[in-house]
């Protein structure tokens, strides 16, 4: 066997962020995706790199002594729930020490570390799902579920371990049954030829508000009475299906995506409560997936940015909103930022149903809307997608030159490259708390305090 497709057998020494292992074989290191520090796996070479060489876990021998959850998951294909086999606090402990060494390993240190809070949920906190129609091998019923591990084609007959509530299992259940019972076809991604695509469940757990959104290809037609009759008769829901809509999408990739809306019951959006304000979601806009979870996560923002100051503040990335209606009562004015035109459009309509009226909402690149901004802002509110801050956005940012700014992030990886960019310019963290928004996977978000104090040259 060449040393590239090598099979070997090694001990996980230790972890990276994200949910990355490494082990040790023949005195050099060996780096893969998945895996859990203290397991014995067996991993495939993939690629020499300069200090390392790139593997695939392609299997664990032996569980780590840190899995001392294996009763309940022991068996199970763990798919989206990586994280499952540990006790949630050995979770919390892996998740706070990878990230602080991703910030060690850049010599970021001197703030105060809060710790890392605990999502209020452990199992179904997920407020949406989507999943995809399929089949599980070929030729077999159809399937409506998740993508099997690893896996393109394969659907599995499952919700993930537990993230979500009953609820989604239910509608998830009763929807497939449906279509296997009137033997309707699903779309092939290889052929691009078939019918149903996705389900894509949202449910705000505030108010137990439910939509149900179908997507499918224009090839064959649906009977709208028999599919609503199935989902509006479902006897064990906890919450309530509020709106029904039938998306058509013939795109070739596998996103969902919306040629035509068609809605088949009830309204197009339900509405989320966080923090006494309320949130109207329509089918794509972005919110947060763990919504007690961002009850806590704008909390600590608030609590970042103490008393009120009546500042002006900039929302950077404000998707619908919510981080610059949660501010608003104690700031002077708020300017929110957002690409996605639909997000802002909500976020406007969520500031009237709030009652909010010192917020302005522009739609468009970061990048490009900060050369328009003519005020001088005290604070300014980062919470960018998980590539983080544009390079040549990032200075832009910064040539604001505000006292403040809080850095709402999911991903640490770009967090830690952008801190770099700010202390460079004369920024220091204050103090940084952790979030666990996403229990048993191995994300984490984390927002942080900077302050001015001047530049490099300065002190
Ligand atoms: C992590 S979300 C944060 C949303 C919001 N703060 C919240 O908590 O609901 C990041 C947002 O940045 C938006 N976004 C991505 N790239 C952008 C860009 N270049 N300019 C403006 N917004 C962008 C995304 O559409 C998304 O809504």
């Amino acid at each position: 066997m060449s040393r590239k497709s090598k099979i070997v057998q090694i001990k996980i020494e230790d972890t990276i962020f994200p949910n990355k292992s490494i082990g040790i074989y023949e005195d050099k290191k060996v780096i893969f995706k998945g895996g859990i520090k203290g397991q014995i796996v067996l991993v495939k070479f993939k690629k020499k790199r300069k200090d390392y060489i790139e593997g695939k876990l392609l299997e664990v021998i032996e569980n780590s002594p840190l899995e001392k959850n294996l009763t309940k998951y022991g068996e199970y294909d763990l798919g989206p729930c990586p994280y499952g086999t540990l006790l949630y606090e050995d979770e919390l402990k892996l998740k706070e020490e990878q990230v602080l060494n991703l910030f060690k390993k850049e010599n970021i240190d001197g703030f105060e570390f809060l710790g890392v809070e605990r999502s209020p949920n452990e199992f179904a906190y997920r407020n949406k799902m989507e999943y995809t129609f399929g089949d599980e091998f070929k030729g077999g019923p159809i399937v409506l579920g998740l993508h099997k591990k690893g896996r393109f084609y394969e659907i599995v007959d499952t919700d993930g371990c537990d993230l979500v509530d009953s609820d989604f299992t239910s509608i998830r259940k009763t929807v497939m049954n449906y279509f296997r019972s009137i033997d309707s076809s699903f779309y092939n991604k290889r052929n691009h030829e078939g019918f149903l695509r996705h389900l894509v469940i949202r449910k705000a757990l505030s108010t137990g508000e439910i939509l149900v959104n179908l997507v499918t290809s224009s090839q064959d037609s649906l009977d709208k009475k028999s599919f609503l009759n199935e989902l509006l008769n479902l006897k064990e829901l906890k919450g309530e299906v509020t709106g029904v809509l039938h998306t058509i999408n013939d795109g070739l990739g596998d996103t969902v995506k919306a040629d035509k809306i068609d809605l088949l019951y009830g309204r197009d959006y339900i509405i989320e409560e966080i923090l006494g304000l309320k949130f109207n979601i329509s089918p794509f806009s972005f919110f947060q997936t763990n919504t007690f979870g961002a009850e806590k996560l704008y909390s600590i923002v608030r609590e970042f940015i103490g008393e009120e100051k009546k500042d002006i503040v900039f929302d950077l990335y404000s998707g619908t909103g919510t981080i610059a209606q949660i501010i608003s009562p104690i700031a002077k004015e708020v300017i929110g930022i957002e690409i996605v035109e639909e997000a802002v459009v909500k976020a406007r309509e969520n500031m009237k149903l709030n009652n909010l009226e010192n917020i302005e909402f522009i739609a468009e690149d970061v990048f490009k809307a900060v050369d328009n901004l003519d005020k001088k802002p005290d604070l300014i509110i980062i919470d960018p997608p998980r590539d983080g801050i544009h390079p040549k956005a990032i200075e832009k940012i910064i040539d604001f030159s505000p006292n403040r700014f809080v850095y709402v992030s999911c991903n640490p990886v770009t967090l830690v490259r952008d801190l770099k960019v700010f202390k460079e310019r004369g920024y220091k963290i204050v103090r940084m708390k952790m979030m666990d928004m996403f229990p048993r996977t191995p994300h984490v978000e984390a927002a942080i305090l900077m302050t001015y104090c001047g530049s490099e040259e300065e002190q």
